[in-house]
Formats: structure tokens, sequence, C-alpha cells
């Protein structure tokens, strides 16, 4: 008998059929409350692979036989790696693949909200470019301002490297330790937050959800920002106070946002953020290209294969669990 696992994401054909090599499949699709068809197949499965749910200990406590939960993502803000590592649970998610996948959506959303791309695309397709245009309409350069990286990992990096060679920005920034990279080769400052918002032109949050960085960014962080500064959220939107956001903006306490996360997504249609003018709002597209997502889930696919079939797999983020397996084995 193979082991069974879930799968709740609808990953490519080729990948679905290497999984059944190994397992038995059921298929599920996220939802905001699983079906009991759902936690039926979670107690007998070993694997469960997509992204988003929530794995904590109320569905653990569901799930006897799980050895393995594999994101299709880097952001695991959705698993509980203290109660996982416990239990005795790998987790896995899917990191590098993406970053320059993601650090090119991040500084394409940068641009378009200095230069007020999609706002100039709707100008010129509804017909209002009757004349030359005036500076009511202009946007602010990007090229020679500062930019302030809170999170400078992977993408955070990938970021400032566009930034510097592209852009000859120069580069703040605000992580838990030191970039000898960043410093050294893009002559990036490490700084304190207070300094990194006061100074910053285009102020970037990178940094992954936790509860350290839950609503890290609100009232007073939006108003030591410069009047000019313009923001960027492109990790969790629950990095970020989205009411504090909305009035910094409607009180001219800063100048734009750009934003592909958000507090709730789908973001509900009658959220206030979406009346407000100037904010450039995208999807969650920051890994969305067809080839980035490929591999991605292959990723995911051979993070399965390879915890279900005793072997390490590639990017584990709780190693403890196998040490203390050793130890217990020994
Ligand atoms: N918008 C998207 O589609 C998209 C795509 C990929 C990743 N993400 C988000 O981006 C995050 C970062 O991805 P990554 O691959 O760069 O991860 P990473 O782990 O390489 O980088 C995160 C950095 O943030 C730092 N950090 C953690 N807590 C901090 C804090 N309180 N203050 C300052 N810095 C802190 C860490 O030290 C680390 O250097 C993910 O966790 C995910 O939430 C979003
Ligand atoms: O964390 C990630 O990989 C992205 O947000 C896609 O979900």
């Amino acid at each position: 008998m193979k082991p069974e696992v879930i799968l709740y994401k609808p990953i490519p054909g080729d990948l679905v059929q290497r999984l059944e090599t190994h397992f038995e499949i059921r298929h599920h699709l996220l939802a905001r409350e699983m079906p009991p068809e759902f936690y039926k197949d979670l107690s007998r499965s070993e694997g469960i692979i997509g992204s988003k749910l929530k794995v904590d200990s109320h569905l653990l406590d569901q799930a006897p036989n799980l050895k393995i939960v594999v994101n299709t993502s880097v952001g695991y803000d959705n698993f509980d790696v203290e109660e996982l590592t416990k239990r005795g649970i790998m987790a896995t998610n899917t990191p590098d693949v993406l970053t320059d996948t993601v650090a090119d959506t991040i500084f394409g959303l940068l641009l378009a909200t200095a230069r007020r791309i999609p706002e100039m695309h709707h100008y010129v397709r509804s017909g209002q470019w009757n004349e030359n245009i005036g500076e009511e309409l202009y946007g602010v350069d990007v090229h020679h301002k500062v930019l302030g990286i809170i999170g400078m990992g992977r993408i955070g990096t990938a970021v400032a490297e566009r930034a510097h060679h592209g852009f000859k920005m120069e580069i703040l920034y605000h992580n838990r330790s030191n970039s000898p990279y960043a410093e050294e080769s893009l002559q990036a400052q490490n700084v304190s937050l207070e300094k990194l918002l006061q100074e910053s032109d285009f102020v970037l949050v990178m940094a992954p959800l936790s509860d350290e960085t839950y609503k890290l960014i609100g009232e007073k962080e939006f108003q030591l920002m410069k009047k000019s500064a313009i923001f960027i959220n492109g990790s969790r939107g629950e990095v970020v106070d989205e009411k504090a956001l909305i009035y910094a903006l409607k009180s001219n306490e800063i100048l734009a946002a750009g934003l592909d996360v958000y507090e709730k997504e789908p973001i509900p249609k009658e959220s206030p953020l979406l009346k407000v003018k100037n904010v450039v709002t995208l999807p969650h597209i920051g890994s969305a290209t067809s080839e980035t997502r490929y591999q991605m889930f292959r990723l995911g696919v051979d993070n399965l294969i390879k915890g279900l079939n005793g072997e390490i797999p590639p990017t584990l983020i709780n190693p403890e669990v196998l040490t203390k397996k050793r130890e217990e084995s020994n």
C-alpha cells in the first residue's frame, strides 16, 4: 500500500504523476473551512502539500499519521513550526527558486508606484490624453534615491542588487543580523528601524510575518516617514496595520503605496484601501510566472517524496526533527 498524502493546490499534471508513482493522492482545494472529508483523509495521511493551510495544534490533533507538511511557497507563517517540531513532523518551504522573480515584481511595483504607471495607462485608455500632460500628473524619480529595506534576506538582497546596480540607489536596511555581502558589494548600511523610516525615499517591507513582525509598521512608523515617501509591501499584509496605512495615505503623511499583499486576501471589494487614489495594488503575484511557479511546485514535490522516503528534504525548515529522531534511535 502506498502512503496517503493530501494535495490541496492545483499543480502541473507531470508533477501530479510523479507524486502518483509514490503516493495515494487525496485531492482537496483550500477553503476557509475545510470539509469533513478533508479531515477524514487527513487522519490517514502522512504528508500534505499546498500553501496557506493553517497548520496548528488544532489541525495536527486530527493528523496522527502526519510526517511532513510541504508548503509550495517560501513564506511559512501558516505553520506553527514549534508545534510541528515538538510532534516530530517535518516542515518544508520553497526558498531561492523564486527570489529573482519576486525581486523583479517588487521593483516593478516600486517603479509603477513612483511613476504612476497604472494611472497613466488608464489615462490614455480612457481618452483623457488630449494635450501635453501637466505637472499634476508627474511622478517622482527612482534613480539615485534612498531605498530602505526592512528584512534584508534573499528577496530583500535581490531587490537591493537591482536598486544599486541598475538605479544607483543608496541602500539602508534593517535586519535581525548584518549582511556583509550587502555592505561590501552594495554599499548598504545597517541602521535602526527609526533611522530607516526617517531617511528613506522608498520603504520596502520584505521581512516574514511572525509574532515579532505582526503590525510592525503602524501609525507611529508612518509618521516617522518622509511626506514624500513611497511605501512598498511585498511580504505579508499583516506586517502592516492597514488602517494606519490608509490614514497615512489620506492625510498625506506619505506620498503613495505599492502593495502586493493585504491583511485579508483576496482583498474585500469594499476595502477602503481600494478607494485611496495614490495606491498601486497587485493580487499577490510576487512569484507568479509560469517558470517560477513550476520550480516552486517541483521543489515542493521533491521535498514530499524525499521526506517520506527517509531522505532529507532539500529545503527542510526544522532539521531539529531529524536530529531528535537520530538521538532517539541511538
Ligand atoms: N509577495 C509575494 O508573492 C512573496 C513572494 C515570496 C516571499 N514573500 C514574503 O517574503 C518573505 C521573505 O522571503 P525571503 O526568501 O527573502 O526570506 P528570508 O528569510 O531570506 O529573508 C527574511 C529576512 O527578514 C529578516 N527579519 C526577520 N524578522 C525581522 C524583523 N523583525 N525585523 C527585520 N528583519 C527581520 C530575517 O533576518 C531575514 O534576513 C517571505 O517570508 C514571504 O512572507 C512574498
Ligand atoms: O511566500 C511565498 O512564496 C509567496 O507569498 C507565494 O505564496
